[in-house]
């Protein structure tokens, strides 16, 4: 599968069998590429996810001034420059079709002695940045922008100072912009939480050397202080995974064994849903693996039954939902889905795309401003849009193993942000899905 393949025509395959290498977490590693080129010395990344959207970060931190060697697929050599070590770009950034690239260098960019500019893609250029630029500001920062969107005009120079700041929503990545704004900010940074969202960033400043106080819902630090090359080992990235989790629960006679799989609770919210849900999913071997808790997932056939997805799982899944939209799509009964409008504001309407894609397949689904009914039945043969989003081109192509017949999805080249290979690999496992 290629980036520029344009379009997928899936349908039902054979039993899902095997132990398939799922990729480097997406957002680990943007987070170790970022931490490392601002380190002393040089840090090794193993398992870097080879995806579009850590690309473009990588690629960013070479337009800084950061010599970053890939001696081999899903390794990076990072010659870190030091805190105050990144150069003028020559160019504008661009982030593709990234989200957390621009939200976490519009904070480690504020910081700079020079201006830079960030650009993203059609999706990227949709997507609300004031939740960023506004706290931003509040430090002192200076960032222009398409009245909330990007591109991000971002003024150097500008003595930044700590805020202490309650975030209005949920967001890792806006939590994250700040605490890197934060490393260049006289004073304290401290950010506050309305839900523990996932804690990478403060781990991997840690991890770096950096003093941190951290714990569920807020993070507190310091600007003035420098990180320390290390190295980094990525685990297996869980909203990759997620997708083989659902196929092999909905494709009768199915077993997967997915290795080494990030465990961090943040991330795994749609462990418990899926087995309230009736899946067979057992967790073996969980150890630690550079740091963060992993383990091996092995996933058999089960039939499902709709439930109420517990609104305080909702950010420990936030990624997840187009998979458990098929899930439920495939269950019996109704599924119901609360205080999930983030998604609204994905690479796609994701609430939006998946009730329109499964509505196409002949499911019942009742779309709510903040998630969905979703009533569970037989799938039909239709062609789904995918809006762009490889979440949910993948989720389709999960619901095409479960329906009557072919179902073409439209607009895959996206797949290779998160997950370059999916295609192939699926195949390999037994889905019936080629490029059309
Ligand atoms: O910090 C991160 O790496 C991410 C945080 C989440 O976004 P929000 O911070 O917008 O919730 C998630 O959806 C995204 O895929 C990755
Ligand atoms: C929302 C996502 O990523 P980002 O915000 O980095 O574009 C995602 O991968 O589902």
């Amino acid at each position: 599968m290629t980036a520029t393949t344009a379009a997928w025509l899936a349908g039902a395959g054979s039993a899902l069998r095997g132990e398939p290498a799922i990729p480097g977490d997406k957002s680990i590693s943007h987070r170790a590429v970022l931490l490392a080129a601002l380190a002393d010395g040089v840090s090794r990344i193993d398992g870097f996810l080879e995806g579009a959207d850590t690309r473009a970060t990588a690629a960013i931190c070479g337009q800084l001034g950061v010599r970053i060697d890939a001696p081999e697929d899903g390794v990076r050599l990072v010659h870190g420059v030091g805190i105050e070590g990144l150069q003028a770009p020559a160019a504008a950034l661009d982030c593709g079709n990234a989200g957390t690239a621009m939200r976490l260098l519009a904070g480690l960019l504020a910081g700079q002695r020079f201006d830079s500019t960030l650009l993203g893609d059609a999706s990227l250029s949709r997507r609300p940045m004031a939740r960023v630029t506004e706290p931003l500001a509040r430090m002192g920062a200076r960032i222009d922008t398409d009245a909330g969107h990007a591109p991000l005009r971002i003024h150097g120079g500008r003595p930044l100072h700590g805020i202490d700041y309650t975030l209005p929503v949920a967001s890792a990545q806006v939590k994250s912009a700040l605490l890197l704004a934060g490393l260049y900010a006289r004073g304290e940074t401290v950010v506050r939480e309305p839900r523990p969202t996932r804690d990478c960033s403060e781990r991997m400043l840690e991890a770096f050397g950096y003093p941190i106080g951290y714990g569920a819902g807020h993070a507190t630090l310091c600007g003035g202080g420098r990180l320390r090359a290390t190295d980094v080992a990525v685990p297996a990235d869980f909203s990759s995974a997620a997708f083989f989790l659902v196929a092999a629960t909905l494709v009768p006679g199915s077993q997967l064994r997915l290795r080494r799989v990030g465990m961090h609770p943040r991330r795994t919210g749609l462990l418990p849903v899926l087995r309230a849900m009736g899946a067979d999913i057992v967790v073996a071997d969980a150890r630690e693996h550079g740091g963060e808790p992993v383990a091996d997932l092995i996933v058999r056939h089960a039939p499902l039954h709709g439930i109420e997805v517990p609104a305080e799982l909702v950010a420990d899944m936030i990624d997840e939902f187009p998979a458990l939209c098929v899930a439920a799509a495939c269950a019996q009964g109704a599924t119901v889905i609360r205080g999930a409008a983030e998604l609204r504001v994905k690479e796609s309407d994701r609430i939006a795309t998946m009730a329109a894609g499964l509505r196409a397949l002949g499911a019942a689904v009742e779309e709510r401003s903040d998630g969905a009914v979703i009533h569970g039945g037989r799938l039909q043969a239709g062609t789904v849009a995918s809006h762009g989003d490889h979440r949910i081109a993948m989720a389709f192509a999960v619901a095409a193993q479960r329906a009557a017949g072919e179902v073409r999805i439209e607009d895959v080249a996206n797949v290779a942000t998160s997950f370059p290979g999916f295609g192939a690999l699926a195949r390999e496992l037994g889905f019936g899905l080629r490029e059309a």
